[in-house]
């Protein structure tokens, strides 16, 4: 085979690892984790369920819910004058950078940091999974000059993640769609943010390096930084008439629609945004906000006709995010946050069985030249 045949641009359709993890069954419509279908765990089960599948292999029982959940409020705590440093930062440092930063920073503080046998590994995953919600909510705060919130050990794990980002306590529906919306994001397979960690694990680097590596994957809008944009293009459409408007004036410009498009589901619905389009009617019903959730049907509507084209996640995910009062700047840090276990995950799966992500490339420069 020669190297020309085997070029596929940004990898389309090529398999980069072998794992127990996650798939996306697009002919069945089923995301596929550890052996269960995202969308059913979605329905009846919870965050904490879900990171324990991921974790260790198997939804836990009552008491191997409770052991882990009073192991992840046993590290919320930051280390001593940890959000400090983001008083150092500009402030209009987008939360996105100063949370690659706090990643980055919690590795100098793991005294086990280059030991990556499994079980240091999981640790290092609840840790990360413990600390990430209070950097994401703190550091916004402080570059924000609002007053950090202490996390609320009586709240359940998602409950307390959202307290920490209001400032209020969420009542029990509004913290069961975060809660949701967390599960959607939490893994889907091989997308470049996971691609990235695993690349960065299989040079035996360690799982604080892969972790900011994918803060910085996920921050793109292609990728994770869609959510916000597409907050802010539903902002500046205003009602259903002044969105289809902006819509048509992207499309004839030929830009990209923040919130469409898959590249593995391709011209097909996300199944995990029909999920989130569920909770944003029953949201915007409750808050009385039905012309938000009309006005992104009639985008996905307006896309679908002009464009045979589908929403993913992060369309439905903004105006659910936007309806539980949450900063707009907060959306993708908040999908980061979710995507931890599965990014800890594929870490872990990386360096048991690991080899070392080195491809080829086309050449297309000269040749023969001389100095
Ligand atoms: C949870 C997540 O991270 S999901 C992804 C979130 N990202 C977004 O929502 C950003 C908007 N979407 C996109 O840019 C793309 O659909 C991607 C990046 C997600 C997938 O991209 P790819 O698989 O590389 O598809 P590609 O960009 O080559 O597009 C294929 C065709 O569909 C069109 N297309 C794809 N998505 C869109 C879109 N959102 N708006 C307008 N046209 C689009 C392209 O213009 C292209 O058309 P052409 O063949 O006529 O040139
Ligand atoms: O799978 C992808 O390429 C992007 C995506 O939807 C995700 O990371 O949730």
């Amino acid at each position: 085979m020669t190297q020309q045949s085997t070029f596929k641009p940004g990898l389309d359709g090529v398999i980069a690892a072998e794992t127990g993890i996650s798939y996306l069954d697009v002919e069945q419509e089923e995301i596929v984790i550890r052996g269960y279908d995202l969308i059913e765990l979605s329905e009846k089960k919870q965050y904490l369920d879900l990171v324990h599948l991921l974790l260790h292999d198997a939804l836990p029982q009552q008491d191997e819910r409770v052991t882990l959940e009073n192991k992840l409020k046993a590290e919320y705590a930051l280390p001593q004058g940890f959000l400090d440093i983001f008083k150092q930062l500009p402030k209009a440092t987008h939360p996105m950078d100063a949370l690659r930063t706090g990643i980055s920073m919690l590795g100098g503080y793991d005294d086990d940091l280059n030991n990556w046998d499994k079980e240091s590994t999981e640790d290092k995953a609840i840790r990360l999974l413990a600390k990430i919600p209070n950097i994401v909510a703190n550091s916004y705060h402080v570059l924000n000059g609002t007053k950090p919130v202490t996390p609320n050990e009586d709240l359940p794990y998602s409950a307390n993640f959202l307290y920490m980002i209001t400032g209020k306590e969420p009542t029990k529906q509004e913290a069961a769609y975060f809660d949701q919306s967390l599960m959607v994001y939490s893994e889907h397979e091989m997308p470049n943010s996971t691609f990235t960690a695993r690349v960065i694990a299989s040079t035996n680097a360690d799982i604080y390096g892969a972790l900011t590596g994918a803060v910085a994957s996920l921050k793109g809008n292609l990728h994770g930084g869609a959510n916000e944009a597409v907050m802010y293009m539903l902002l500046e459409g205003k009602t259903i008439d002044g969105f289809q408007h902006l819509l048509y004036e992207k499309l004839k410009n030929k830009e990209k629609i923040m919130g469409f498009g898959h590249r593995v589901y391709m011209k097909k619905m996300d199944p995990r945004a029909l999920l989130m389009k569920e909770a944003l009617k029953e949201l915007a019903e409750e808050k009385d906000r039905m012309d938000l959730y009309e006005m992104c049907d009639a985008g996905e509507t307006l896309m679908r006709e002009e464009k045979g084209l589908y929403p993913n996640l992060d369309y439905y995910a903004a105006p659910v995010y936007y309806l539980l009062d949450i900063p707009i700047d907060l959306y993708t840090p908040i999908f980061y946050a979710a995507r931890t276990v599965g990014l800890c995950s594929h870490v872990v799966e990386q360096h048991a069985n690991n080899r070392l992500f080195r491809p080829r490339v086309q050449y297309n420069g000269p040749r023969g030249l001389h100095p």
